[in-house]
């Protein structure tokens, strides 16, 4: 079966499981998912398993491939995995760092005969960072590295593309850009996965939302079905209505918090 289809997934650290048997999928080639939840609901402990990070059993195969059986090096030729935490090897230049990330073995990035220099170069001008190249990472501002965390991601050109956050660090403009560049990834026969916190974003962009809470999956379905205000309060304890922009995106207006004095 074509897409990312998960089955029976438990994963955790040392003996505490934090997701349990969980079902997903299959999510398709040229959509966008958006992870959605609370603080500590799992998702980027479900993205670490998807990318092998992390301890897993159960299944987790990529078009009919089981991910789980794969090699370290085999699993990295389709599957990027861009975590939180920005690039750090802050003496690099913006490009060795990017060069870097293709270091890990082949990739899966079609019959390309560039140079690991020009994917790289290519990565950072998808991003709006070419001009940076030669600085060091030590000259960007926490927003600019995590664009080039992402354009680690990208370089490799992954079938199934995984991000925790990359919007985190990012101002009301940039926040945008990178949506659109991840649907556009998408769209190009890709499967993306995209932990967000903002739901106003994940609604306008993501083809699904899969709403996570303690580990299991409450919803996962187009914005508009996920996103429901019984589910948001059961979930996040917040009063809120959702209603519908003048383009038709979806917003959250969260009226009341509870357990807030
Ligand atoms: N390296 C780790 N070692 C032990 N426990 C961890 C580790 N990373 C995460 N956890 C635990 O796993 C649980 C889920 O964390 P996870 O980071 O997956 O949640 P999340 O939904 O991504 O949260 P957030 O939105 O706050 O980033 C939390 O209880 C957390 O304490």
């Amino acid at each position: 079966m074509q897409g990312l289809t998960i089955e029976g997934v438990t994963a955790g650290y040392g003996a505490t499981d934090i997701i349990e048997r969980l079902d997903l999928g299959p999510l398709p080639h040229g959509e966008l998912t958006a992870f959605v939840g609370p603080n500590a609901a799992g998702k980027s402990t479900l993205l670490r398993a998807i990318a092998g990070l992390v301890r897993t059993s159960g299944s987790i195969r990529l078009d009919g491939d089981e991910l789980t059986r794969l090699s370290a090096g085999k699993r990295a030729r389709r599957v990027a995995f861009m975590p939180q935490t920005p690039p750090d090897r802050l003496h690099l230049s913006v490009l060795e760092s990017v060069i870097g990330a293709l270091m890990v073995g082949p990739t899966d990035g079609g019959s390309d005969d560039r140079s690991p220099a020009e994917s790289a170069m290519a990565a950072l001008a998808r991003i709006g960072l070419a001009e940076r190249a030669m600085e060091p990472l030590a000259n960007l501002s926490g927003g600019q590295r995590q664009l080039v965390g992402l354009a680690q991601a990208l370089v490799r050109k992954p079938s199934l593309l995984l991000l925790d956050e990359p919007t985190s660090a990012l101002d009301l403009r940039l926040q945008v850009v990178v949506m659109q560049l991840l649907r556009s990834y998408a769209r190009e026969g890709n499967i993306v996965g995209v932990v967000i916190h903002d739901l106003g974003l994940a609604a306008r962009w993501a083809d699904r939302v899969v709403l996570l809470d303690e580990g299991s999956v409450v919803a996962s379905a187009p914005p508009h079905e996920a996103l429901t205000a019984d589910r948001l309060n059961q979930v996040y304890g917040v009063a809120c209505r959702l209603e519908r922009c003048t383009r038709g995106t979806l917003q959250v207006l969260v009226d009341d918090v509870q357990g807030a004095s």
